[in-house]
């Protein structure tokens, strides 16, 4: 049976948030449910959210847009400093700015997609982006949920709460197809040979690669619903709370 969609907006019951500040770390590859999985999450605890992915994609707009060869790891290095890029951290309105303009429809075009882990790989970028996001999770009133890549195992390594989500390449595919509104088959076998690409690339770069942190709780979303992944996760955390 296909499984119900829950979308943030439906899962979000944002509650004000109580007890300590929890600090939450997603990661995984593309398609496993990071994004939907913690914005719901996050809204329903009452909790900041950030996806750490449209901080990459925007790094990698820029570059396109200011004429930079992004295979020109150089030249990617001297830049990464210059675009101000600005993240929104509510659950049911995330938003991304860089150099002050919107770039929530821009990061996502396949020009992006493909080029993202050519930049996301060079030192400098994330040396520059994982700062910025420290201060954020440092800022946030009621703790944080950060998904990405590489939170768990670099940015936030004293995370209160670890989750690596994975799902098989074929669910993965058909979600991601879905949301690009195709599901034939070329178009599906298509979407999994550009997921898994890109997972290998981010995989076995040299710097902070995508990797499950060794106290991260694994959770395969191949079976479950979004909502059995997202009350999975808002167990650990309560959990967690308790405990503090
Ligand atoms: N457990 C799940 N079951 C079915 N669809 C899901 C599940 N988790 C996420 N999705 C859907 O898969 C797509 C990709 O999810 P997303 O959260 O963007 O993944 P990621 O951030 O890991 O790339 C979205 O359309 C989302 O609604
Ligand atoms: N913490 C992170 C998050 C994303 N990245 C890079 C690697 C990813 O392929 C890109 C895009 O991430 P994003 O989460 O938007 O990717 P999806 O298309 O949602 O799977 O950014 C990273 O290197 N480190």
């Amino acid at each position: 049976m296909p499984a119900p969609v829950e979308t943030a907006a439906t899962a979000a019951t944002t509650a004000p948030a109580t007890g300590p500040a929890v600090i939450v770390a997603i990661d995984g590859p593309s398609g496993t449910g990071k994004s939907s999985t913690s914005k719901a999450v996050a809204a329903r605890l009452g909790m900041s959210f950030l996806d750490t992915g449209a901080q990459y994609r925007a790094m990698t707009w820029w570059m396109i847009s200011n004429g930079i060869d992004v295979t020109d790891t150089a030249a990617v290095a001297t830049a990464a400093h210059k675009p101000v890029i600005d993240s929104g951290t509510d659950p049911a309105a995330p938003s991304i700015t860089v150099d002050g303009a919107d770039a929530s429809g821009p990061i996502r075009t396949p020009e992006v997609t493909a080029k993202v882990s050519a930049v996301s790989a060079v030192p400098e970028v994330r040396a520059v982006i994982t700062r910025l996001q420290r201060s954020i999770a440092a800022a946030a009133p009621h703790g944080i949920v950060a998904e990405g890549r590489d939170i768990g195992t670099t940015v936030l390594p004293d995370a209160d709460v670890k989750v690596f989500l994975t799902a098989s390449a074929e669910a993965r595919a058909a979600r991601r197809s879905g949301e690009l509104g195709s599901t034939a088959t070329a178009d599906v076998a298509a979407t999994r040979e550009a997921l898994i690409k890109r997972d290998a690339a981010d995989s076995g770069r040299k710097t902070s690669p995508l990797a499950k942190a060794g106290d991260a709780t694994e959770i395969d979303t191949t079976d479950l619903t979004l909502v059995q992944v997202i009350d999975r996760i808002v167990a650990l955390v309560e959990e967690k709370r308790a405990a503090k």
